[in-house]
């Protein structure tokens, strides 16, 4: 592991953290194991708790408030909210150091750059980062974005020296280029999943209870829904609404839904079967040439092995609307998933994967269809789905962090009841995914 001691300078190099919530601690911990000295704070409230925290940890020195941190490092890292990144940054941006390094963690690069470029001192370096997992989630060999936007090489190389005790695989990207990827990877996803939520709440349904929702793809769809639901709002809500690659994205993925949602409801079978197939040519390749790997993306029976249900004895097909609108989405906006694997999360990995699983297994992606058009067991769920994903986008085209606050907390607290049991069943499905796909 690379630690502080192999660098000269380190000696009395001091990281900051400003923001020390779970992504804050989670750094903190890592990064003082490698033998980095920290300064870390949170609100001024939680000054006590902290100290009480990490006691422990001789590296990690909290203290009251940004000012200080920002006065005392050489690198200071703010993880805090999205959404208050312009406030935190107004606040002690101005304080930092004199020739610092300062960088932000939040998941949308945007308005964090803005308020680096508006806030700090012009001899301040900006090298922004962004680890693409969560904070339980073990970040070796997953993607850390770098942004090195207005900085010296030698700057940006000690970031780098930094950072490299967490044993991520670095991305070097543009602050433009890491919204567009990520508008991809997480906000249209996490769109996908947190539709499926409100779906299954509006018909009072925990969908590992009745027959129709357990076993393959359908534990994914049910796994990462509760495991995002049991998470903050704020993340999710800030990744898409300051996002501005986002909204694009999300619209695009409400009006496939709903497009395809009325081919089916009208019996527009040969329609259907055109616009999805042209939709795969153009995403996955052509018969002969796909431009998936000759190895599936999910590891052998993976998508089985991870059950909150009991498993029915014959299996009921189900036209995976979601599944087809975003592969719809992906065609229509010119997108190829695996060029994204370079900002994936485990989260996106799984879900590309059901999606290639269902596209690639021979004739499921025809039962989808003949489902689509002739089964009416999964009507109503398609109806609140498709609600939900036009509800979503709007909601994120009007920039309206209360109502997307709103529409999540009452969604979660119908599943919160359910989240102890299942977000471990859905930490092993994601563990076991990730060492498969390392093999
Ligand atoms: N959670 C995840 O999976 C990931 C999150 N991220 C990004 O990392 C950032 C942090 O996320 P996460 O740690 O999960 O969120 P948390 O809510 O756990 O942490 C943010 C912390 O910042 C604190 N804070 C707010 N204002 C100030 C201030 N003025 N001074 C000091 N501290 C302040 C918050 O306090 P309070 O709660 O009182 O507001 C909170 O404790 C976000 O931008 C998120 O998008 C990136 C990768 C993964
Ligand atoms: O895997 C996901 O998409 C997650 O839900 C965890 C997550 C949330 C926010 C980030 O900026 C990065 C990762």
């Amino acid at each position: 592991m690379a630690s502080a001691s192999e660098f000269a300078w380190s000696k009395d190099f001091v990281v900051g953290l400003i923001g020390m919530g779970d992504m804050g601690k989670m750094y903190a911990r890592r990064l003082s194991s490698a033998g980095w000295r920290i300064m870390a704070c949170d609100r001024e409230e939680k000054y006590d708790e902290l100290v009480e925290e990490f006691a422990d940890h001789t590296n990690v020195q909290i203290l009251r408030n940004g000012h200080l941190v920002s006065r005392a490092s050489n690198y200071i890292i703010y993880s805090v909210e999205a959404a208050a990144i312009d406030r935190v940054v107004a606040q002690y941006g101005p304080s930092t150091r004199l020739g610092a390094i300062v960088g932000g963690q939040t998941s949308c690069k945007d308005p964090e750059i803005k308020a680096f470029e508006k806030f700090l001192p012009s001899d301040v370096d900006i090298v922004s980062c962004h680890s693409l997992h969560g904070p339980n989630v073990d970040p070796r060999g997953q993607p850390l974005v770098l942004i090195k936007h207005r900085a010296s090489d030698e700057s940006f190389d000690k970031v780098e020296s930094v950072l490299r005790c967490l044993n991520s695989t670095h991305v070097y990207l543009s602050a433009k280029e890491h919204d567009r990827i990520t508008a991809d990877t997480q906000a249209v996803t996490h769109a996908a999943f947190l539709s499926m939520g409100k779906a299954w709440h509006a018909n009072k349904q925990f969908p590992w209870e009745g027959s129709r929702y357990v076993g393959g793809i359908e534990n994914v769809k049910i796994n990462l829904m509760l495991r995002i639901y049991a998470q903050k709002w704020h993340v999710y809500a800030g990744l898409a609404i300051l996002n501005p690659e986002a909204h694009k994205q999300i619209g695009q993925f409400a009006k496939s839904t709903t497009e395809l949602f009325y081919l089916m409801l009208e019996g527009r079978a040969d329609e259907l079967r055109e616009r999805v197939y042209a939709a795969r040519d153009k995403v996955f390749g052509r018969e002969g040439s796909p431009k998936w790997a000759p190895e599936p993306l999910l590891p052998h029976g993976v998508l089985d092995r991870f059950s909150l249900g009991k498993k029915p004895e014959t299996r009921l097909p189900n036209n995976h609307l979601s599944l087809l609108a975003m592969v719809d989405c992906w065609s229509k906006l010119g997108i190829v998933p695996y060029d994204h694997m370079i900002c994936s999360t485990p989260l996106f990995r799984l879900w590309l994967g059901v999606t290639e699983h269902l596209f690639r297994s021979p004739g499921l992606l025809d039962e989808c269809l003949a489902v689509g058009i002739e089964d009416k067991s999964f009507r109503r769920d398609d109806l609140q789905f498709t609600i939900a994903a036009s509800g979503w986008a709007e909601c994120v085209s009007l920039k309206s962090f209360e109502t997307w606050r709103e529409r999540f907390a009452v969604t979660q607290r119908f599943f919160e009841p359910r989240f102890k049991g299942a977000v471990e069943v859905g930490q092993a499905m994601i563990k076991a995914v990730l060492e498969g796909s390392k093999d």
